[in-house]
């Protein structure tokens, strides 16, 4: 790894819980309940790194990971362990993320451009340029869940290389518009890479990933299967996808199945053992691999679930708030309820009538 790069992804696992039902997620967020949670494993453990003023290529089958890699990198969704060093401002264009589908397009530029911290004269300024280069006409006034989905890439595409980010991160938008805009989109790529910006490229397009890309990475579900050269990795692919196709439908299936529970069962304490292991076999000084590891693992990653104290600290504000809400009601005051806790069962008024109230004393 080198020290020079512009992003860093090291050991990067993403877990997604398979919860059946709303309430099993409820239960599991504030942990009272002790059924396992069904995992599945997008990443099991993905590190690399893309240098400055490179396009990186991510290509992989169908959820193989490339979109959760690139919605973390984004920082769109959190990983569940692992480093994630972004130097730089992102901006993700991808067929369906980003838009919010009840406001209008306009809406969504200006929103976006808000969240870039870009000044209401500055978005002012560019709002021409964007629509005119999304061209989708009267839409644009037009809630985002009424696009089609080319629209939506359309938008999303203009409004990203309008923000100018340091880092582009194009999800397969590229795949659902027509020709015109599609060249029009490449040549701004073009762009963007003769001004020496970062970039990656997901797609299934093997033609639009050796047209853009300087290098590759192969995701086979969840994990990193190879890095290296346009032509090295497209190559390795092309020979697998050829390999796949020969498959039986029953291989393929069993195929497809094996990987998919193999991303059940991993197990990141082994996983975390591993690496520790490999660390310590390369640093035999340091007496601090296991607590290096560990801080590396979790020590930038936001919990999903609440740790033990906030739990703590929540129940305790909830029972406070219900109190004093029973005192309120009561109509002691709060000195006297302390003082005998039994008088919040005895309210100093009843009610007599609608409306009317009387004291009880
Ligand atoms: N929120 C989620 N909950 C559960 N599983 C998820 C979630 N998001 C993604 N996954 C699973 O994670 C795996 C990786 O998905 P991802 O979208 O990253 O794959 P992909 O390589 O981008 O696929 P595609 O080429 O089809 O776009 C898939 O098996 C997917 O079903």
């Amino acid at each position: 790894m080198t020290a020079d790069y512009k992003i860093k992804v090291q050991n990067v696992t993403k877990e997604f819980d398979l919860f059946k039902t709303r309430s099993d997620q409820l239960k599991a967020f504030f942990s009272i309940s002790h059924d396992p949670i069904p995992e599945f494993w997008a990443l099991k453990g993905v590190s690399l790194e893309v240098e400055a003023g490179e396009t990186l290529g991510l290509i992989g089958v169908n959820g193989s990971g490339k979109s959760t890699l690139s919605n973390i990198i984004s920082g769109v969704i959190p990983q569940t362990t692992g480093i994630v060093d972004v130097r730089g401002d992102t901006s993700i264009v991808a067929i369906n993320s980003g838009l919010r589908g009840e406001l209008t397009g306009l809406e969504n530029i200006r929103l976006k451009a808000l969240m870039m911290g870009m000044t209401n004269k500055k978005i002012d300024d560019m709002l021409d340029s964007i629509i005119a280069f999304a061209d989708i006409g009267d839409f644009v006034y037009q809630p985002v869940k009424s696009y089609s989905s080319g629209m939506k890439s359309r938008l999303g595409f203009a409004i990203a290389v309008h923000i100018n980010p340091d880092i582009l991160i194009i999800d397969e938008a590229l795949s659902v518009g027509d020709d015109t805009f599609y060249q029009k989109c490449v040549d701004k790529i073009q762009t963007f890479k003769e001004e020496g910006k970062t970039i990656i490229f997901v797609s299934h397009s093997l033609k639009q990933i050796e047209m853009l890309c300087d290098r590759v990475a192969w995701i086979q579900y969840g994990d990193l299967k190879q890095i290296g050269t346009t032509e090295e990795v497209v190559g390795e692919y092309r020979k697998f996808i050829k390999w796949f196709k020969a498959l039986s439908k029953k291989d393929k299936h069993k195929y497809q199945n094996d990987a998919k529970e193999r991303q059940k069962a991993f197990d990141i304490d082994e996983y975390q053992k591993e690496i520790t292991a490999e660390r310590q076999a390369a640093e035999p000084n340091n007496q601090h691999v296991a607590r290096d590891v560990q801080k590396d693992f979790y020590g930038s990653v936001i919990s999903e679930t609440m740790p033990w104290r906030t739990r703590i600290f929540s129940t305790l504000v909830a029972i406070a708030v219900v109190f004093l809400m029973l005192v309120n009601i009561s109509g002691h005051s709060l000195t006297n309820v302390t003082k005998h806790p039994s008088l919040i069962f005895h309210p100093t008024t009843t009610l007599t009538g609608p409306g009317v109230t009387k004291s009880s004393k």
